[in-house]
């Protein structure tokens, strides 16, 4: 199973001594106030960026020292804003995470990187998917119920479809590590509670998946450990009921959250103070 580590990270002045250990078999919620680093955090991991102190490692591999390639074959990543401006159909762009396992793209990029053409990649569509690949595809369009729109340009789609068909993408990578930043932000309750559901199963089934979080009843419920960032560290990690502690919440989020035990399912519940009176 997958183990992402954190050791001692820093990142100019938004991050400081980060140390925290995520296993496969979780669904990790990290939480904190706006500007906490979680982004920072999830493109540290995902090494996209490079700490400037500390070690990031995907099972004990330094994970910026990873190309690209190796990267996309065991880790996928959600950045939080979505993909406005792409031009393809969600068909073409959920193939797209096949990209990693389909040789002959490989050798496209390396002969293109080889010839310094790196950024014409970037302007071609999938062609030529194996048959499982075209399986995978098929399969993770029709898991984010995005079949009657699969031959939709990206652009024409709506914030919450144009989610679900970057989620698709990353089903369709079929990694073993996800780092998700904020993939409910844009959802229905509907899709909130199913896309939660699914990765929590997908966790149960031993894969490592991160997912950056505000909603913390749904994180609550949902994740099997939270980590909470605040004044730019590990503020407190551990089980939902360790961390959603209503003093922790309240320094974290300066408000008196309260959480309880619903009387009648037992489910941890996190309730924001009342309206004030006028
Ligand atoms: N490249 C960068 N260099 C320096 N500071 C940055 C950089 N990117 C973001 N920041 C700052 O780092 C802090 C953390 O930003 P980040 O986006 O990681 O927070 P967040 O917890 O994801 O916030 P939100 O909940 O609002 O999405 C912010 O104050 C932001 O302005």
């Amino acid at each position: 199973m997958p183990e992402l580590r954190m050791e001692g990270v820093s990142f100019h002045n938004v991050l400081r001594d980060i140390t925290v250990a995520w296993s496969g078999g979780s669904l990790i919620g990290l939480i904190g106030p706006n500007g906490a680093g979680k982004s920072t955090l999830m493109r540290l991991a995902a090494g996209i960026w490079v700490p400037t102190g500390g070690r990031v490692t995907l099972d004990s591999r330094d994970v910026h020292r990873l190309n690209p390639l190796q990267r996309a074959r065991h880790l996928t990543y959600l950045p939080q804003q979505t993909f406005h401006d792409v031009a393809y159909t969600v068909r073409e762009f959920v193939a797209m995470g096949r990209f990693a396992h389909r040789k002959h793209w490989q050798e496209r990029v390396h002969a293109l990187r080889a010839a310094g053409r790196r950024a014409a990649v970037q302007g071609r569509g999938p062609g030529g998917a194996s048959g499982t690949s075209r399986q995978l595809v098929e399969d993770a369009i029709a898991a984010m119920e995005l079949a009657p729109l699969a031959d939709v340009p990206l652009a024409q789609l709506s914030g919450g479809e144009r989610q679900r068909a970057a989620i698709a993408r990353c089903l369709a990578q079929g990694c073993d590590t996800w780092l998700l930043d904020e993939p409910i932000s844009n959802l229905d309750p509907y899709y909130q509670w199913d896309i939660l559901r699914r990765l929590r199963a997908m966790a149960e089934d031993g894969r490592l998946i991160v997912i950056a979080i505000h909603h913390l009843e749904l994180a609550a419920q949902f994740c099997t450990e939270l980590t909470l960032l605040h004044h730019r560290t590990v503020f407190a990690h551990g089980s939902p009921e360790e961390v959603l502690r209503e003093d922790v919440l309240a320094a974290a989020f300066r408000l008196p959250i309260r959480t309880f035990r619903d009387p009648h399912t037992g489910v941890l519940r996190v309730s924001l103070p009342p309206r004030p009176a006028r």
